[in-house]
């Protein structure tokens, strides 16, 4: 007998992590973000590209909270962008690290953890996020040593594992890899995934340097305070005919004004 039962209906797509509507950001005299649309989900990592200037820092700094003069729509993990509720959620890492440098790797970790979770009732816990923190950035060897005394690169992973420290929904990456050589990007790059994949966080990575672009599951395009694509890297491709995305990039920039423009490293 054929069964007449309807297939069940597919779960729905889980609520954005963020999601944007006319988002617009002045900054001084200047209109810096123009009337954005666009959507980042749980569970993905998308990537923020564009040339320098046009924009991918502001828009972060709108998306956690920290910027002023902005209008438009902006929802982050369902609650408008800014409200203290979100704070324990969101990983923030900006270009420059932010850790003491008088203090060893474990225990600037100690201190952001106790901020996020005071009190001897969360002792053992916080033991345990410190260490984990650690070792998701692979800094475990170097859990002792002053963090003055770290490169750049190591330095910028001290300060990814305090965004970590929190299990955040969401992580706002600002140029995670900059300076770091390419088997730290790879295990970098494979932290992300597994952060997506296993915790279900949503990243929001941001970076001047096409060739990342492909680790991405979707990519927001940007150029002088506008979005000119949302998309998977592979629907961009195919969309453009292009090989790489700094290609599909380079031809979404000749559709949209047919000039000649410089093109992000
Ligand atoms: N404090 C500020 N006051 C006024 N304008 C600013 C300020 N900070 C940045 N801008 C301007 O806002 C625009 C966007 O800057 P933003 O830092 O968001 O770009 P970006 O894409 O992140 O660049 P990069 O890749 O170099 O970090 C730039 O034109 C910049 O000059």
């Amino acid at each position: 007998m054929m069964n007449s039962e309807p297939a069940p209906a597919p779960p729905p797509p889980p609520d954005p992590a963020i999601e944007a509507r006319g988002l617009t950001v002045v900054r001084g005299d200047r209109t810096v973000l123009r009337g954005l649309d666009f959507t980042v989900r749980p569970g993905r990592i998308t990537g923020l590209l564009g040339p320098s200037g046009c924009g991918k820092t502001t828009l972060m700094r709108a998306v956690v909270g920290t910027q002023a003069k902005v209008t438009g729509r902006l929802d982050v993990l369902g609650r408008p962008a800014g409200d203290p509720a979100l704070r324990p959620r969101i990983g923030y890492v900006t270009q420059a690290p932010s850790v003491y440098t008088d203090l060893t790797v474990r225990q600037n970790l100690d201190y952001f953890a106790a901020v996020l979770h005071p009190g001897r009732a969360h002792r053992d816990a916080r033991r345990d996020a410190v260490a984990r923190a650690i070792g998701d950035v692979d800094l475990t060897s170097h859990a002792d040593a002053l963090a003055g005394a770290l490169s750049g690169g190591q330095r910028s992973r001290v300060s990814l594992a305090v965004a970590l420290l929190g299990t955040p929904d969401l992580l706002v990456l600002d140029e995670p890899t900059v300076g770091l050589d390419p088997v730290l990007r790879r295990g970098l790059w494979d932290l992300f995934h597994r952060l997506a994949a296993d915790r279900s966080t949503a990243l929001l990575i941001s970076s001047h340097v096409m060739d990342e672009a492909e680790r991405c599951h979707r990519l927001l395009l940007m150029r002088e305070g506008r979005i000119l694509a949302e998309d998977t890297p592979e629907a961009l491709r195919d969309r453009t005919g292009a090989e790489t995305v700094e290609d599909a990039f380079l031809h979404l920039v000749d559709a949209a004004a047919p000039r000649t423009e410089e093109a992000p490293r």
